[in-house]
């Protein structure tokens, strides 16, 4: 009964529209302008033209929102990768932004800016739905998969170093205080979107104390939210099972440490979507959060007006229902979709498809 129910979900709507309280956006338009204020960070590679797409369709459809343009380039503040004053002034004000990719470099250089800003606005869960879509053939269909990774800590806490030459320590770290609020973020989405379990991901065989922690905290938070059922499951287990029937996870939420949350988010993104250019996440903090695709900055494809932009797209859906402007997120993931499913000649390269980025962004104003 369960299933057939989310089945009917993934073909008529494909993100969320119910909101967790937590990390409600308390941002108000602007008095005169009757509009919203948005910070844009455009990002490296194929950001520029990801970002001119959504401006273009944005503009088309008539969203009440006004875009701030906010570059985010690394500063270095006392030997530590910070962000400008100017950009996080930006953030701080508007409450929200929308973001393209930046690259980091390898082994090297800078920390990464993507890490320095989901810790420097305390954006603790990074919200990863990933979801069959109508009229694309993927391996598996009506798959509709929702993973919400730990965003602040774990093995991007950043705490290497070399101990003597040839012998180097990378530290994991796992606290009560961030996993406090990532799980409590995660069993709350269940419980507005409906989905009756919540599968906490991890590896506390071998590392004890560490996910040991964060298995530990979900257990002791389980009284306070009856109606979702608890599940525990080791990552191995999970990948597994996500490869030979994803749709086994299509009533779950599923929560994990930072790592393994990059990484199986990349591979609902391969099995599930059909390619990392479809999707959403948002990484969701008290007061701040910031939209952006799961993928990178693709530096094969950038310049070449190839990039699919319905990743930071549908980015944009999630950061329209965060803002409360169902309408205008409804309008702009339904052409988006039906764009899709209209065939290869309006889709683009990575979906098998003949179309520019240029093209199916007009594609997609057609069908606002
Ligand atoms: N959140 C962020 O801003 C992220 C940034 N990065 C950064 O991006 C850079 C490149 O990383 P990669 O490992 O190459 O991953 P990537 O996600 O940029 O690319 C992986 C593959 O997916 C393809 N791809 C990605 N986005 C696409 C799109 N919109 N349309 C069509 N094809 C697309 C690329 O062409 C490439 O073949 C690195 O500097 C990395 O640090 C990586 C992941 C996330
Ligand atoms: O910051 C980066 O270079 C990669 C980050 C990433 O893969 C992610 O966490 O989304």
């Amino acid at each position: 009964m369960f299933k057939s129910q989310v089945c009917r979900r993934t073909l008529s709507r494909m993100l969320a529209t119910k909101q967790p309280s937590i990390g409600r956006y308390a941002g108000k338009p602007d008095p005169t302008t009757g509009k919203y204020k948005v910070s844009f960070i455009e990002g490296d590679g194929v950001g520029p033209e990801i970002s001119k797409s959504v401006k273009r369709i944005f503009a088309a459809a008539d969203v009440p929102v006004e875009f701030e343009s906010c570059e985010v380039k690394p500063l270095l503040v006392n030997g530590v990768t910070a962000i400008s004053e100017e950009a996080q002034k930006s953030i701080n004000t508007n409450l929200v932004a929308l973001k393209g990719p930046l690259a980091t470099p390898v082994g090297k250089g800078h920390r990464s800016m993507n890490l320095t800003l989901r810790k420097t606005f305390g954006l603790f869960a990074n919200l990863r739905p990933a979801k069959s879509i109508e009229g694309f053939k993927t391996i598996y269909g009506d798959v509709d998969l929702v993973l919400i990774r730990e965003n602040t800590e774990g093995e991007y806490a950043g705490i290497e170093h070399a101990i003597v030459p040839g012998v180097v320590q990378s530290i994991k770290l796992i606290t009560r205080e961030a996993s406090e609020r990532v799980i409590r973020y995660a069993y709350e989405y269940a419980r507005v979107s409906g989905r009756p379990r919540l599968v906490v991901v991890h590896k506390s065989t071998i590392q004890r104390l560490a996910d040991g922690l964060f298995v530990r905290v979900a257990k002791e938070m389980a009284p306070e939210f009856p109606d979702v059922k608890l599940e525990t499951e080791l990552i191995d287990n999970t990948v597994l099972n996500v490869v030979q029937d994803p749709s086994s996870y299509s009533d779950a939420v599923s929560v994990c440490p930072n790592l393994y949350g990059d990484i199986l988010s990349d591979l609902n993104s391969g099995l599930c979507a059909g390619s990392l250019g479809l999707t959403p996440s948002g990484n969701i903090g008290h007061k701040v959060s910031i939209f952006e695709a799961v993928h990178g900055s693709a530096p094969d494809i950038a310049g070449q007006n190839k990039a699919n932009p319905t990743a930071l797209l549908l980015s944009s859906v999630m950061m329209l229902n965060h803002m409360g402007l169902h309408k205008y997120a409804d309008q702009i993931e339904k052409a988006v979709l039906t764009t899709i499913a209209a065939g290869p000649d309006t889709r683009t390269g990575d979906l098998r498809g003949s179309a520019s980025t240029s093209s199916f962004t007009d594609a997609v104003i057609k069908r606002l």
